[in-house]
């Protein structure tokens, strides 16, 4: 599987699902929080949002409105697990395409079923119509309900019965449902990890879901739905690979679920060979231009001769380095982030990082790719894009300095404040302002705001460029966008930054 780089919406979307674990944490192994599971109550926060679809008119779908939503009864207790999505949304990742993955990494943690994901929901500014349906529904309003978000009968029945396999009611929560001594009941008594015991306790005849056995029988919501075909569909789920099937096929089809004119991306898979971002950046104290890339490889088999290099050929497509125009890879790291790799897709993946430098400013870097030499016999292996070109790079007119730029953690070691610094072509200095798109990822929405860096003449101008600098205010995240003159977002911008890239020089400000 290749893609078509430079793509730094998947390449995102790839490093949050694959390779880091800082979103994954708080579900991770199932634990359990608040009773309940953390898997659960982000499972129930994906149904509660994709739950103002509207198939008539093409409304609502999954778009975070849910976070608009916290104080409708419906979602009573949701509350508990908003903090869980902020600090990693973007311009490439919508707190949306994070409730998806959030699911689909719960149900993973909990030795559930992997559903496919794709991104690109797009988020909303404030509360959607409709919403889930509460407890106390009767039977044509429970339909009407599953109807209007797009799901038939039987599919209400096998949603209910998947989304039930998490969890259960908090009596704080659902008082009228829980009118007795407990504070909490799961809805499968044996375990909190994915099986169909919320289906085969049903029909046992031993299950404790307070939607099914509550003493108000006004809010068994379970009951109505399970028993609206005289239980034909629960029975076909008391086979566990058919459970896991339905589960599969119909939480992929809610998480899919988005409002009309929507268009999501393929299928986010780990791609054979992920190029990162392609990093040029100035010299300290020569006048020459150096650049840093990675390559993923995945599966590798376990070699510790082989060799990968990096080979590259400058804007006019030749070699006119003296020392010669490739190099080994610096070192290597086995990516071990994220469960999905592993336990989701049984794979493997080991990073090569690269540096190129000395390279010449007024020749550049036009294009690379790589050679992997496993050194066993075998021929070794070109890497390039999926057009079996090299890797183009786009322009080195601006660029986000990370060798210059700086990230200082403050006195109590949580917040911090950066320096972006960028580099600008000295014809093209001052010509047009530099503009930085920053975005508080702490809110919902997503709060963007631009800022022009200015001429920063502690830097002196190297390699025939002149360096601007912004120290954005309320600045809590890590991705920001740059842009030479108007800020028109996802459209003209020139470099996607991290802050992270500048980590290596964390500063304290005491
Ligand atoms: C017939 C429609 C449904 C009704 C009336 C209903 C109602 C409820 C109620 C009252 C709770 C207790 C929440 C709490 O105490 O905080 C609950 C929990 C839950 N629901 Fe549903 N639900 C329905 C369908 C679904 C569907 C389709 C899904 C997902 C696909 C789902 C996922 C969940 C999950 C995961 C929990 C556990 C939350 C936790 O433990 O924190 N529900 N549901």
């Amino acid at each position: 599987k290749m893609f078509h780089w430079p793509n730094r919406q998947m390449e995102m979307l790839d490093t949050v699902f694959f390779e880091q674990t800082a979103f994954q944490t708080p579900v991770s192994k199932c634990v359990v929080r608040d009773n309940s599971t953390v898997a659960a109550q982000w499972v129930r926060m994906a149904f509660h949002d994709i739950a103002t679809h509207n198939i008539d008119d093409g409304t609502g779908g999954m778009d975070s409105s849910v976070f608009f939503e916290l104080d409708r009864g419906e979602n009573a207790g949701l509350a508990r697990a908003f903090p869980d999505f902020l600090g990693f949304g973007s311009r490439l990742i919508s707190l949306a395409d994070l409730i998806a993955a959030g699911a689909i990494v719960a149900s993973l943690e909990c030795n559930g079923p992997v559903f496919p994901y794709r991104a690109g929901r797009v988020d909303a500014t404030g509360q959607g119509g409709g919403g889930a349906p509460k407890p106390f529904l009767n039977l044509t309003d429970l339909q009407e309900s599953f109807r209007r978000q797009g799901f038939n009968n039987a599919e209400m029945i096998g949603l209910t019965a998947c989304g039930h396999a998490f969890g259960g009611v908090t009596k704080k929560d659902f008082p009228d449902v829980m009118q007795d001594e407990r504070q909490f009941q799961f809805f499968n008594n044996r375990t909190t990890l994915f099986d169909n015991g919320i289906v085969t306790q049903y029909l046992e005849g031993t299950t404790f879901n307070p939607l099914v056995v509550g003493v108000n029988a006004t809010t068994n919501s379970d009951i109505r739905v399970f028993n609206s075909d005289q239980n034909a569909t629960v029975k076909g789920l008391a086979d566990p690979a058919a459970f896991t099937k339905t589960c599969t096929d119909l939480f992929t089809r809610m998480l899919n679920v988005v409002p009309a004119g929507v268009t999501l991306t393929d299928v986010i898979e780990p791609w054979d060979y992920k190029v990162g971002e392609a990093r040029i950046s100035v010299a300290n104290n020569t006048d020459k231009l150096s650049m840093s890339t990675t390559l993923r490889l995945l599966n590798p088999k376990d070699n510790p001769r082989r060799q990968v290099k990096l080979v590259w050929v400058d804007t006019h497509g030749r070699c006119s380095q003296w020392s010669g125009c490739s190099a080994l890879a610096s070192g290597s790291t086995p990516i071990t982030g994220s469960t999905f790799f592993q336990k989701g897709f049984g794979k493997t993946a080991i990073q090569y990082n690269f540096n190129i430098k000395d390279i010449d400013p007024s020749t550049s870097i036009g294009k690379f790719w790589f050679e992997i030499d496993e050194r066993d016999g075998s021929r070794p292996t070109e890497v390039k894009n999926d057009d079996g070109k090299g890797y183009n790079i786009a322009q080195d007119d601006v660029l986000f300095d990370v060798t210059r730029s700086t990230l200082f953690t403050n006195a109590d070691g949580t917040n911090f404040t950066s320096q972006i610094v960028i580099a600008v072509k000295d014809n093209l200095a001052g010509k047009a302002p530099i503009n930085v798109e920053t975005v508080d990822a702490y809110t919902a929405p997503l709060k963007y705001d631009v800022h022009e860096a200015k001429l920063d003449t502690r830097f002196k101008k190297t390699a025939g460029y002149t360096f601007f600098s912004l120290t954005p205010p309320t600045f809590r995240n890590a991705a920001f966008d740059v842009y030479y003159g108007q800020v028109v977002p996802q459209n003209l911008k020139v470099q996607h930054g991290q802050v992270a890239e500048a980590l290596s020089k964390v500063q304290s400000l005491s």
